[in-house]
């Protein structure tokens, strides 16, 4: 193997915190920076407990190492035990799964989960990281956790999957176990959560058979091409011991689905141990990746201009509104908003101080037969002799007067402009 460095020891953490991720330096830094622009692409290893991930991703790297592009590595597995390949970025620097359990009283499962999620806290400097070696590396391997449902339908995992694969090209690789995927049952179950993850993630997908060394997967690409030979398959083998083939019908049914679905991705047939299928693999990722930039990365941008121009109206909306409070703009009143009086009318509707109703103060300031005119010029003199009496009379400065908003606001307060 080319590259079996020890991994580095997980660091003790006196509290199940997440630490500030750190980077070890490996050869990934090293990788000479090709000329112009590079942008790599991200694999996300995927797969079953044992189904090999941690083995194929030494295989991965090995064999990028010996094409003179090594890889940069990711591991978000906090409860691997052994790694046989050095990674840049590993979870384990940052938590320790087996401190988290003591502190928060959880299981195996729980510990990993509650791992996770500590180190998601911290995700935004990882990509930073990430991003920063762009431009010298071709490929990003991410190992994921073994127990598959943490990763795959926990928030920390999809906000993880959204974050890379709103940065940087994403593909997901899913990794099965060949051997233990011959029975027609184990088959259908293993593609039905392969599709639950390509429809969740909707992320360019490759069904990665692995130990093809033991078992080669020929016959799950018959199966997937052609139904009436899963069929076949299920006739002949798919009756339990009493001979009984209740689930047929339903498998039956469940592999016309799948059709729509086997469609949509790539299948190739690895060897974590002999280093079979590597080059058909990375063929694959190469694939998937001008698939990530044709469909992918348009309908991500499309979602992004989407959201952005809602925040953008939400934005305006709100201006509006503030300044329709503060009588700023035509003063048009919201019909949902506006309180009624008791008579049934709207008083901000008659309200010449503002779009809000008026309050007791405002209420005397118009009842009082002095503050009526019969134009606006006669108006505006008035208030001209006011500010001149007022300029004799400091003690009307305007300043010292608190303006309240009066009905459904009368809770806030604000000094008059000066
Ligand atoms: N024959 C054969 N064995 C393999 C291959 N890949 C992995 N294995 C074996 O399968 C077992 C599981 O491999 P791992 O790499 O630990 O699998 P994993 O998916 O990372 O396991 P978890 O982290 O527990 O999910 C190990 O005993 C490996 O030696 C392969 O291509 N061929």
């Amino acid at each position: 193997m080319a590259d079996t460095a020890a991994p580095p020891a997980p660091s003790q953490q006196p509290t199940p915190q997440a630490s500030q991720p750190a980077e070890s330096s490996t050869s990934a830094g090293k990788a000479p920076a090709g000329a112009g622009e590079k942008e790599p692409v991200v694999v996300l290893v995927i797969g079953m407990a044992g189904s090999g991930k941690t083995t194929l991703m030494q295989r991965f790297n090995s064999y990028l190492h010996s094409k003179d592009t090594p890889p940069y590595i990711l591991n978000l597995d906090p409860a691997v035990s052994h790694m046989p390949y050095a990674a840049n970025i590993d979870i384990r620097d940052t938590v320790d799964y087996k401190e988290v359990m003591t502190q928060y009283n959880l299981g195996p499962n729980g510990g990993i989960m509650t791992a996770l999620n500590l180190f998601t806290t911290k995700f935004d400097q990882v990509l930073g990281f990430v991003e920063k070696r762009a431009q010298d590396v071709d490929y990003v391997l991410v190992d994921t956790p073994g127990q598959i449902e943490i990763f795959t339908w926990s928030a920390s995992g999809a906000i993880i999957t959204d974050a890379i694969a709103s940065s940087l090209p994403t593909v997901v690789a899913y990794v099965i176990d060949t051997p233990r995927t011959t029975s027609p049952a184990t088959f259908m179950s293993n593609m039905l959560y392969a599709c639950s993850i390509l429809y969740k993630t909707r992320l360019p997908f490759i069904l990665v058979f692995n130990k093809v060394d033991v078992e080669p997967h020929d016959f799950a690409l018959e199966w997937m091409e052609d139904f009436e030979k899963f069929q076949a398959a299920l006739a002949e083998r798919g009756r339990d011991e009493n001979g009984e083939n209740y689930m047929n019908s339903l498998m039956g049914s469940m592999c016309l689905v799948l059709e729509e679905f086997y469609n949509s991705l790539r299948a190739v047939g690895v060897s974590a141990m002999t280093g079979q299928g590597m080059k058909e693999f990375f063929a694959a990722v190469d694939d998937a990746h001008k698939e990530y930039n044709t469909d992918y990365k348009p309908e991500l941008e499309r979602v992004r201009a989407e959201r952005e121009a809602k925040a953008e109206a939400a934005k305006d909306a709100n201006l509006e509104r503030m300044l329709r409070d503060m009588g700023m703009s035509g003063g048009g009143k919201s019909a949902s908003s506006a309180p009624t009086t008791s008579a049934g009318e709207d008083p901000t509707a008659t309200n010449p101080f503002g779009p809000f109703p008026r309050n007791d103060r405002e209420d005397a300031y118009l009842d009082n037969e002095d503050n009526h005119y019969d134009s606006e010029d006669e108006r505006i003199e008035a208030q001209m002799e006011f500010e001149e009496e007022a300029d004799d009379h400091p003690e009307l400065d305007a300043q010292d007067v608190e303006v309240s908003f009066g009905g459904n606001r009368s809770d806030l307060s604000f000094p008059a402009p000066q």
